[in-house]
């Protein structure tokens, strides 16, 4: 069996992870993982911790850290079979650490975007609240204006994706993203793209991941459940 892959993807609102990581999953047979879509599914189920990351995303609150590491942690013990890419976890360091204390990451993708592209991305963002899909009028636009390709539901624009809530949502991520992305530029897996336009950053993207994602037999890895 093919030595497994693992991969995460960072970057502030609007930068391209749903984007890039979608393609990713697609050219490399990935599994894309999303802490969003994962919220998302544990609050349509019901689940406990559905109902409590609820409780925040209610109040524009980012989820708990022993919250996030209880929905996710054993999702990933159980993708020992897979590779994977996950987009939106971690969001802060201690996050980072729990991921480290249950599986070696191969490779992180952190996207540097321009303060005025990402406000001008975020305001002709659209997205089908139910699936997460993401659209924007210019770069993706649904195929008939205003609702989803797949359902036909209608699209929502959220409301922090307004110029005025966005200035917040940067500073924070600037914030809380540099001790995880110094983490793991000392353990030698960090790979920062630059630029304004995913089309232009997707080639040097696609060409380390060509690189790194072995399609040879090795040795299995597996995430270790955590003590
Ligand atoms: N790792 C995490 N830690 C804490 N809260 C999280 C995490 N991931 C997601 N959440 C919560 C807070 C988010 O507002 C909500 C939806 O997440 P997500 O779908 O990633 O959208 P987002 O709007 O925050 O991200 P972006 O704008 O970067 O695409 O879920
Ligand atoms: N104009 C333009 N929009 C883009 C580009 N790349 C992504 N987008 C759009 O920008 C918005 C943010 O991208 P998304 O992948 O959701 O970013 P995320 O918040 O980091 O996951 C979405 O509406 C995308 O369709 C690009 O190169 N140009």
């Amino acid at each position: 069996m093919a030595k497994l892959f693992r991969a995460v993807i960072m970057g502030p609102p609007g930068s391209g992870k749903g984007t890039i990581s979608e393609r990713i999953a697609q050219r490399f047979g990935l599994t894309r993982l999303s802490s969003g879509d994962f919220i998302r599914e544990n609050i349509a189920a019901n689940t406990d911790a559905g109902v409590l990351a609820k409780t925040y995303i209610e109040r524009g609150l980012l989820v708990p850290d022993h919250v996030m590491t209880r929905l996710l942690l054993p999702r990933l013990e159980e993708m020992t079979r897979h590779s994977w890419l996950m987009d939106g976890f971690p969001r802060t360091l201690a996050q980072a650490e729990a991921l480290n204390s249950t599986c070696d990451l191969d490779l992180v993708i952190s996207l540097n975007i321009p303060y005025e592209t990402l406000k001008e991305r975020l305001s002709d963002r659209w997205i089908h609240p139910a699936s997460g899909r993401v659209y924007n009028m210019g770069f993706n636009p649904p195929h008939v204006q205003g609702r989803d390709d797949i359902s036909g539901e209608p699209l929502i624009q959220q409301d922090d994706d307004k110029p005025e809530a966005l200035v917040a949502r940067l500073r924070h991520y600037k914030d809380v993203a540099k001790p995880i992305i110094d983490l793991y530029k000392s353990k030698g897996i960090l790979h920062t793209f630059s630029g304004t336009e995913t089309d232009r950053i997707w080639p040097y993207i696609n060409s380390l991941l060509s690189t790194k994602i072995p399609s040879t037999s090795q040795t299995d890895t597996q995430c270790i459940p955590m003590p």
